[in-house]
């Protein structure tokens, strides 16, 4: 039987939420940055903020000094007079799918030839173990897309993901990620690797076969222990004691079927989610191996402003642990237009084709999910 994990895969806690983008901290800081764009670090203290955990609830009120007591209970209790109810909201009434017009990928496919074949290359003579190659495709919606609803359609058709919704003015950050980063609970730690992936077939004989396919392919396990090793490798650094991967397991999502292993250890005395987070981020199966080469040859040769696509986002608590999930099948949203995000692990033996078969049936998480939104 699988270990218990800390906690169940969600955010559990909530205190300060913070994201990045995806390579974090080079492109300069917060200032000069419109309220409109995410910038490439975000930070919120949230005034209130409602945990629950292990079977425990609480409220923690925050506010910066100085205050008046008078002043700041009274505005405390209006704002949980706004919020309560709309915890208990009724669920909204389902759309009809809307159609989406499928506009420009980026790169398109004669160019995800090149860069694979380029990648390949960079294998074949050792200056690359893997790289992780990833495109955008931008869908139109005839009406403006529901975040609510987004929300919501991500969360009933990807239950074993974590929903993140990072709203900054008009423009919304979305994601339904099955990849965590780390989860950090007291002197315990768990971090995903997962990496290798196979589609998933409608008649279930077929699909049985195709998990055993993806247990067994020479290609996918090499590129799953490429992220077992670099993640090992990372929690080494910070860890007194570390177990072994437990894995790889096969985690099923409605589009695609990947190898997942979860590896835990026991934390030296005050390592904080910021020092996880500089050693952790990012792992090869966003990145690549080696981690500074992988991060050159992506700077030098993917046609791709990331963005917070392959960032992190989460939770710290004021402890300063906390947990940060890998922004993976994500969308960056204004109005009616998605910029949709995916990517590929490129090792010896991958074949661009099915790579970009492979994005293609990553990006269908969230452009399902947008027909409803
Ligand atoms: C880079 C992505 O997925 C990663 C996570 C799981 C499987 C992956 C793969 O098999 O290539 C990727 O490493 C993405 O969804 O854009």
């Amino acid at each position: 039987m699988p270990p218990t994990p800390l906690f169940q895969r969600g955010l559990s806690s909530s205190f300060a939420k913070g994201g990045l983008e995806s390579p974090p901290l080079e492109k300069g800081g917060l200032g000069g940055i419109s309220s409109d764009t995410l910038p490439n670090t975000l930070f919120w203290l949230p005034e209130l903020a409602l945990c629950s955990q292990a079977g425990q609830a609480a409220l923690i009120l925050t506010t910066a000094l100085p205050a008046k007591r008078e002043t700041l209970l009274p505005r405390w209790l209006a704002q949980l007079d706004a919020i309560v109810p709309l915890l208990a909201q009724p669920a909204l009434d389902p759309l009809t799918p809307a159609h989406l017009e499928r506009g420009a990928s980026e790169p398109d496919f004669a160019v995800w030839r090149e860069l694979v074949n380029t990648a390949l290359s960079d294998i074949a003579l050792a200056r690359l173990e893997k790289v992780v190659i990833g495109r955008r495709l931008r869908l139109e919606g005839h009406r403006r897309f529901d975040l609510t609803r987004l929300s919501a359609a991500l969360r009933y058709l990807f239950p074993s993901c974590q929903v993140i919704n990072i709203r900054r003015g008009v423009s919304s950050f979305v994601a339904a990620t099955p990849e965590r980063l780390f989860t950090q609970c007291r002197d315990r730690i768990e971090a995903d690797a997962l990496a290798g992936t196979i589609s998933r077939a409608e008649d279930a004989e077929r699909d049985a076969a195709m998990t055993l396919e993806l247990l067994h392919c020479e290609k996918n396990l090499r590129e799953h222990q490429v992220v077992v090793d670099a993640v090992t490798a990372a929690l080494r650094q910070c860890c007194r004691h570390l177990d072994a991967p437990d894995g790889p397991r096969i985690l099923q999502l409605n589009n695609a079927q990947h190898l997942w292993s979860i590896l835990r250890g026991q934390l030296e005395p005050d390592v904080d989610v910021f020092r996880l987070a500089e050693l952790l981020h990012p792992t090869p199966a966003t990145n690549g191996q080696p981690r500074q080469a992988a991060r050159t040859w992506l700077q030098q040769t993917e046609p791709l402003e990331r963005g917070w696509y392959t960032g992190a986002a989460g939770i710290v608590a004021p402890d300063l642990t906390g947990e940060l999930w890998v922004l993976l099948r994500c969308a960056q949203i204004n109005d009616r237009v998605a910029d949709l995000y995916a990517g590929a692990g490129i090792v010896t033996g991958s074949d661009a084709l099915s790579e970009w078969q492979e994005t293609e049936h990553k990006l269908a998480a969230m452009s399902t999910a947008l027909q409803f939104a």
